[in-house]
């Protein structure tokens, strides 16, 4: 049976490389896949993993009508095997409506990939779509870390370095960026619930008023 999976996990977790990887995969043995992404980091019409590949896609602008762009396709004497998404957060609801309407009717497997939070760790609206409409929702294997070492769960978004909790939901962007850039990191919940950055951690590890005191 067709599925509709939504691979979810945090920034930079390796969903980019999963939907590279399941396309080559699958145009290894002759199937042709659909790509669909939203506002890739790249530019428009591509899907990018930081392991360096870059594949172009459909860019899904906000109102295209998903089922009907492969109802034409197919129409027009197109073949269609299966379809990816990328950036899936980024889709409005009736678009995720539009992908379980591709498997339903047109019996092909689609495989969403996307985070789940924003920054302020409320989900995207494509993403609770997902979650209320897939038949499966996979985590990725590898985990991202937060820089305590623990497995990073939420998202952070840097203004100036230090973590902000209000702003637009949608600001394109990547971890590791320079300080005065908007960047964003992955961090566990305890650490994004005290705002605790990498460097915010590593400026208060500095600071005299934690140095342990000493009793001599
Ligand atoms: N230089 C590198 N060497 C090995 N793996 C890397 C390197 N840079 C990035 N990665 C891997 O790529 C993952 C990010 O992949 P990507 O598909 O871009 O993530 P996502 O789409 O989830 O944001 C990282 O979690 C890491 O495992
Ligand atoms: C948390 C958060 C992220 N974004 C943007 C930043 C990136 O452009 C994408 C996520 O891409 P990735 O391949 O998963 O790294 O989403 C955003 O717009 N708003 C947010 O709150």
């Amino acid at each position: 049976m067709p599925e509709l999976v939504f691979f979810s996990g945090t920034m930079d977790c390796g969903k980019s490389t999963l939907a590279l990887q399941i396309g080559h995969n699958r145009s290894a043995r002759g199937l042709q896949g659909v790509i669909f992404t939203r506002d890739d980091r790249a530019g428009e019409g591509k899907i990018s993993s930081r392991l360096g590949l870059v594949t172009e896609a459909v860019e899904a602008a906000e109102g295209m009508d998903l089922y009907a762009y492969l109802v034409e396709l197919l129409s027009k004497g197109g073949k269609a095997d299966y379809v990816i998404v990328d950036e899936a957060q980024f889709l409005g609801p009736e678009q995720i409506d539009q992908l379980a309407r591709i498997v339903d009717d047109l019996d092909m497997d689609v495989f969403a990939f996307g985070i789940t939070t924003d920054f302020r760790t409320k989900l995207f609206p494509g993403s609770q779509r997902l979650i209320e409409l897939a038949d499966r929702i996979e985590q990725l294997q590898v985990e991202a870390l937060c820089w305590c070492g623990a497995r990073a769960t939420h998202n952070a978004r840097t203004v100036g370095g230090v973590m902000v909790v209000e702003g637009a939901q949608v600001v394109v962007g990547d971890v590791n960026r320079p300080a005065e850039e908007i960047g964003y990191e992955v961090l566990c919940r305890r650490h994004h619930r005290r705002r605790l950055t990498s460097a915010s951690a590593h400026a208060g590890a500095l600071s005299p008023d934690v140095l342990p005191v000493n009793s001599a």
